[in-house]
């Protein structure tokens, strides 16, 4: 390991190292001779991070001692390279995790001994780097996960910069909230960056890595994303779905009417606004998938099967631990003893979710008839159909994979939508002209009418732009070594295995791109086209892009339209409505929206009609 430092030391203009013995340093006593690495780059940060120790020969602290400039230290890119083989060498011989400990309060150094002339002669100063550029930064990691994980990050951008290596544990993370850096990633390094990472947490959720979401780059993933692309959300069969949608969202409303007294403002309902968006996108999704219906059957909102509870709960669960902001993904102690017993609720949700699935299958292949596979067509009967041709390729386990998506995002999307237009009444009002002047009150709204709502076109795009369900996308992982073009020239070396985070909620906030108030909302700031060109990316890009994108924006925008023309809307209390963030793959209200309401009276006729219709159709 002395070698290793020596040559690293060697190649180093910006680090200075020098030799200590005996000195007490973040209450760890350092007994034997370390070479004190000290960054001249790192001067002046205010972070008070300033310096490592490695020790070859430091008795009992030597694990301490090297935890110390591992987790800590301020170095440019190249030294993370050196870090690494470091680290390689003591998790030979020790344990990962040390690496991973955070130190906070490292900056008050102890003064040190003079050096030891010989070996200050053995670490002379290093000659100037080969490359010029100036690389992403490398700190030092693990006590960033405060939950939102995209908040910490965010924090940590506006300090250091829009480009970040992190560590987390042994993992490198390229950490980016620069656009023009994260189109790049996504669209020069599309290819290399179309992997996902394995985080053992997600291990059980997708069944081994192999759902559509989850799945690296190959011939799994490749099958079903054209699966997906073709059979699922293609403008075709999204067409062909309409009707669910137009029969789905109506039935929330007719839900909403039935539960509320006819009194008016004077004695309001209130509405679980989380629970009615979930059980809507659920109800759509299920239909579209399977043709079945979880909520609803009996006209009554709180009715629901014990099947469809379990699900809501297996769905929340799902989102809830998949993601990029567990720590026991990173800290393999905490995975091996597992800590708050994640791992065995992940099996367990796993095993439930797997035999939903396949109920759901074996029913579909038991009752599908020739007739209802035409005249009602669902995902899983058009797969049954093709698994008779091509059993591989549409195997029960592929059809599973493609069965638990998209449920949530919408869902939450909805709900924070809500939640804004409570907090802005006058945006509220001003979409419910809009409506009433294009539709009327004589209909409820249709999804053919979106259309024509270039307003609450503009409430959607601020509502994604604020509150962006995947603020940090879905993790992609680099499969080669990369290199990204840093802003006044030059460019970052990425590693082949590097975690790459691009943090859309830091950079749809971005007052340098949004004008001088980002957090504000004010779907104005779309009106005309005033945005056009903005960089906003709330689906991704590039080829893990959400494949269900339309599907999203119609079931949004027509559960919005239809809650706003319907409805009049009041917060429970004087207060706005909270909108702290919570943490999970999407990002959640942390508080889930409850709101008072009461039907428009002008709606009335309309809302009685739904249910007739329904009662009629379904
Ligand atoms: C407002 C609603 C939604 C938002 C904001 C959203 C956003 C996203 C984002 C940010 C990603 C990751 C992209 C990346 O890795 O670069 C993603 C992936 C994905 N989304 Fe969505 N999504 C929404 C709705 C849906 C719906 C309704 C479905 C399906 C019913 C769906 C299915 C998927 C799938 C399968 C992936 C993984 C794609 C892959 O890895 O190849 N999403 N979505």
């Amino acid at each position: 390991m002395r070698a290793v430092l020596e040559e690293w030391i060697k190649q180093r203009e910006s680090w200075k190292p020098f030799w200590v013995r005996g000195i007490n340093m973040v209450g760890y006593s350092i007994n034997g001779l370390h070479p004190v690495l000290f960054s001249s780059q790192a001067d002046g940060d205010d972070d008070g991070i300033r310096a490592g120790v490695a020790g070859p020969d430091a008795g009992p602290h030597r694990r301490l001692s090297c935890l110390c400039h591992i987790a800590v230290a301020p170095f440019p890119a190249p030294a993370l390279e050196m870090w690494q083989q470091l680290g390689r060498l003591i998790n030979g011989e020790h344990n990962a995790l040390l690496l991973a400990i955070p130190l906070d309060g490292i900056g008050s150094f102890p003064p040190h001994p003079p050096p030891d002339p010989q070996e200050q002669e053995a670490a002379a100063p290093p000659p100037p780097p080969a490359e010029p550029a100036v690389p992403p930064r490398h700190r030092g990691h693990l006590h960033l996960f405060k939950k939102p994980l995209h908040r910490a990050l965010s924090g940590l951008a506006a300090t250091h910069g829009p480009v970040l290596l992190l560590h987390f544990g042994s993992r490198a993370v390229l950490h980016v909230t620069d656009p023009a850096v994260a189109e790049e990633c996504l669209t020069d390094h599309d290819v290399t960056f179309a992997n996902r990472p394995r985080l053992p947490s997600s291990c059980h959720l997708s069944n081994g890595y192999t759902t559509l979401g989850s799945s690296s780059y190959g011939p799994n993933w490749r099958n079903l994303r054209r699966i997906a692309t073709v059979e699922v959300f293609s403008a075709h069969r999204l067409l062909r779905s309409a009707d669910v949608r137009g029969g789905e969202v109506p039935h929330m409303a007719r839900w909403l009417y039935l539960a509320a007294p006819a009194a008016g403002p004077s004695e309001p309902a209130r509405a679980d606004v989380k629970a009615r968006a979930f059980e809507l996108v659920l109800n759509v999704v299920a239909r579209m998938v399977a043709g079945k219906q979880y909520y609803g059957g009996e006209g009554d909102a709180e009715a629901e099967t014990e099947e469809a509870a379990r699900f809501r709960e297996m769905v929340r669960e799902y989102f809830a631990m998949h993601g990029a902001s567990n720590l026991q993904d990173f800290v393999l102690l905490l995975g091996l003893v597992d800590i708050g017993g994640a791992k065995r609720r992940a099996v367990k949700l796993s095993r439930e979710r797997n035999t939903w699935a396949q109920r759901l299958i074996d029913e579909h292949r038991a009752t599908a008839t020739a007739a209802a596979a035409t005249e009602a067509r669902t995902m899983v009967g058009d797969l049954l159909k093709m698994q008779a041709s091509e059993p591989e390729a549409y195997s029960d386990k592929v059809i599973t994979a493609l069965c638990l998506t998209g449920t949530d995002t919408s869902s939450s999307t909805i709900e924070w939508g809500m939640a804004l237009l409570l907090n802005h009444p006058a945006a509220m009002a001003k979409a419910r002209a809009e409506i009433d002047r294009f539709v009327g009150t004589g209909r409820v709204v249709e999804e053919a009418d979106l259309p024509n709502l270039p307003y609450l076109q503009c409430i959607i795009r601020e509502n994604l732009r604020l509150y962006p369900v995947g603020p940090l996308l879905a993790p992609h992982e680099s499969s080669a070594d990369c290199s990204v073009s840093v802003a006044g020239g030059g460019r970052y070396a990425v590693p082949a295995g590097t975690m790459l985070l691009v943090n859309v909620h830091a950079m749809h906030r971005d007052a340098r791109f949004w004008g001088p108030d980002p957090e504000s909302f004010s779907p104005e700031r779309f009106e005309g086209g005033r945005s056009e060109g903005k960089w906003m990316l709330p689906f991704g890009m590039g080829r893990r892009r959400c494949p269900g994108e339309g599907l999203a924006v119609k079931v949004v925008g027509l559960a919005l339209a239809t809650l706003v023309q319907c409805f009049e809307w009041r917060r429970v209390g004087d207060e706005e409505v909270d909108m702290t963030e919570g943490s999970g793959l999407t990002m959640p209200k942390a508080v889930p929206l409850e709101a008072l309401y009461w039907p428009r009276p002008e709606m009335v006729p309309a809302l009685s009609g739904i249910f007739f219709i329904y009662n009629f159709f379904y």
